[in-house]
């Protein structure tokens, strides 16, 4: 299966090359490496706006795939260049020999998920806002595509700020719990678990990790290319009914603070679960599997 990328060259509007003039801050996230050694060129550049930017490019393919598809989603969107590619026509000849796999994430879980392939990647974690703008805490599948994409986003900006070339996947992840409509990130502090905890007991909720797999080359003449595709995968879970001293001793061990809907399913929050339909891993924090058959050209390329 060929990759579905909304390919574009850059061109006026959706540049983004390492000379271009942006404005914000700018310190340049870590980056380890796991499978194999890497080392990545650093500077830090200042007064720029990179997310801004990516944020726009993102608005900017999500617009012209609606009008393009008639008003389905932005994946929709997306797959139509699927199909384009599949169609045999490659124009901008986009799929090189060999790929650099970047994991935008400081989540340990998505780092084991994927590692668990045996996919050699490195990973840059990136400081993004994940507020979220009004009209998609209403849309709770389009809200955890969209973190996902700013996160891949912005580390797809730094590493063309720093001037990095060959290609380059960088894939962006954020996972939500949604409850009765209403999403739970992690909780803000202790009481904050508590309540998320209580409203989940007893009860079934979903958990929605959205992916965001940017593909970025930079030929050594400079002319960058870039695409992305996007989607999400929803898991559903159902919890026993916790009692208060469950939920109190669970809270005070300080894991729910890091996780979305304040529960580790991988841990020992797993008594809390009567069921889970769908992949486990989607609620663990990156659907490894469906990433790997969806995107097998690019993680065949970086094996
Ligand atoms: C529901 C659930 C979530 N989680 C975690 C996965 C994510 O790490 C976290 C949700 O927060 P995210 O914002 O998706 O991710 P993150 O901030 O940890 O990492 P990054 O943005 O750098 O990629 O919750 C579990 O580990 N187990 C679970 O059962």
């Amino acid at each position: 299966m060929h990759v579905g990328y909304d390919v574009r060259n850059a061109h006026e509007g959706d540049r983004m090359s390492e000379n271009q003039e942006v404005t914000g801050d700018s310190t340049i996230g870590q980056e380890r490496t796991v499978g194999q050694e890497r080392t990545t060129g650093r500077r830090r550049t200042t007064g720029r706006e990179r997310m801004s930017e990516c944020d726009r490019m993102v608005e900017r393919s999500c617009a012209a795939d609606r009008d393009r598809t008639g008003g389905r989603d932005c994946e929709a969107g997306h797959q139509d260049a699927e199909r384009d590619l599949e169609g045999g026509q490659d124009p901008e000849g986009f799929m090189p020999d060999s790929v650099r796999i970047v994991l935008a994430s400081g989540s340990p879980r998505r780092r084991d998920l994927l590692a668990r392939e045996g996919i050699p990647f490195t990973i840059r974690v990136s400081d993004v806002d994940e507020t979220l703008e009004p009209d998609l805490l209403a849309h709770p599948e389009e809200a955890a595509k969209k973190l996902a994409e700013r996160k891949a986003g912005v580390v797809v900006q730094e590493l063309l700020d720093e001037g990095a070339q060959g290609t380059i996947a960088v894939i962006g992840a954020d996972t939500i719990v949604v409850h009765d409509g209403v999403i739970f990130g992690k909780p803000e502090n202790p009481s904050d678990a508590r309540r998320m905890l209580s409203t989940l007991s007893g009860d079934t909720h979903e958990v929605i990790t959205g992916v965001s797999v940017w593909l970025v080359n930079v030929p050594e003449d400079g002319n960058v290319s870039l695409g992305f595709r996007t989607l999400a995968e929803t898991s559903r879970v159902r919890f026993k009914k916790l009692a208060p001293g469950l939920i109190e001793s669970y809270v005070a061990t300080g894991e729910p603070m890091d996780k979305a809907g304040a529960y580790g399913i991988q841990s020992v929050a797993d008594v809390f679960v009567d069921e889970v339909s769908g992949d486990f891993d989607t609620v663990v924090g990156l659907p490894v599997k469906r990433i790997v058959a969806e995107f097998s050209e690019i993680f065949g390329l970086a094996r």
